[in-house]
């Protein structure tokens, strides 16, 4: 008898406005996301949108008869206390947030986020119930193409670990695989090159209780899905989702996929 081949998981897509859009833009945003509910839940598919903090509430408030998660692009690690100008994971999560992304590259690279504060903020997001989104990465693109995948799993390992460190194995995880040298630019990374990653990284994982889906990151947009899928669970989207129709074209290859 032929082995049965191992259940794929329930697949995910999700985009980050990060700073591109003003307040009346984002809130335009977040209704023609809103419209893909249904296309994406009829396709088995898991869809969130993350926009800036000042818009989390009317999202919420656009999103709440809808499938489609609001997500908030970092959070502080504690929830209450003298933290100018944080925001609390528990005010996150009583705003209706379900999804958190923590140490994505900007954050690492501008404002100093270490893996201690990933590790700290992801367990923040858990305690008050919302799953984080762990953006990982290596940060250059390897000259040398036989030792590339090795290096970056060595160096996306350590990001992982500390993420996991302070959370209970039952919680669920996003990874978020974003190799540095490809966000911002203007194609994704090769897709030998995320698939060896991500299926490495997925073996790291393996051992977990709680879900843990994979995402690939950086340049992503309509035909990327379809090169990546088998080691990716889905995709996290930026400035190729920005018009909603390319969102709506991943959705539906990720359906056919
Ligand atoms: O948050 C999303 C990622 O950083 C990818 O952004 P990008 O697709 O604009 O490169």
């Amino acid at each position: 008898m032929p082995p049965v081949p191992a259940a794929r998981e329930k697949r995910l897509v999700g985009t980050s406005l990060k700073m591109y859009f003003d307040l009346p833009s984002t809130l335009r945003y977040i209704d023609a996301v809103s419209q893909l509910s249904s296309t994406a839940s009829n396709a088995n598919i898991d869809l969130f949108v993350i926009p800036d903090f000042i818009t989390a509430l009317p999202s919420a408030e656009k999103l709440k008869n809808t499938n489609v998660w609001l997500g908030a692009q970092d959070t502080y690690s504690e929830d209450k206390g003298a933290f100018t100008g944080e925001v609390s994971p528990l005010t996150l999560s009583q705003a209706g947030v379900r999804i958190v992304e923590i140490g994505h590259a900007e954050r690492r690279r501008l404002f100093g986020e270490t893996d201690a504060d990933v590790a700290k903020k992801s367990a923040a997001c858990v305690r008050n119930g919302m799953i984080p989104l762990v953006c990982i990465g290596e940060k250059s693109k390897s000259n040398i193409a036989s030792q590339a995948v090795g290096m970056a799993v060595e160096e996306c390992k350590p990001q992982i670990m500390a993420a996991l460190s302070e959370i209970p194995d039952s919680a669920e995880v996003v990874l978020a695989y974003e190799p540095v040298w490809a966000i911002g630019a203007s194609e994704p990374a090769g897709a030998d090159h995320v698939v060896a990653v991500t299926q490495a990284l997925r073996e790291l994982v393996a051992g977990r209780q709680g879900r843990t889906r994979i995402l690939y990151g950086g340049s992503a947009g309509p035909g990327t899905f379809q090169r990546l899928k088998d080691g990716v669970d889905g995709l996290f989207l930026g400035r190729f989702a920005h018009d909603t129709k390319n969102l709506e074209k991943v959705i539906e290859e990720m359906r056919e996929a």
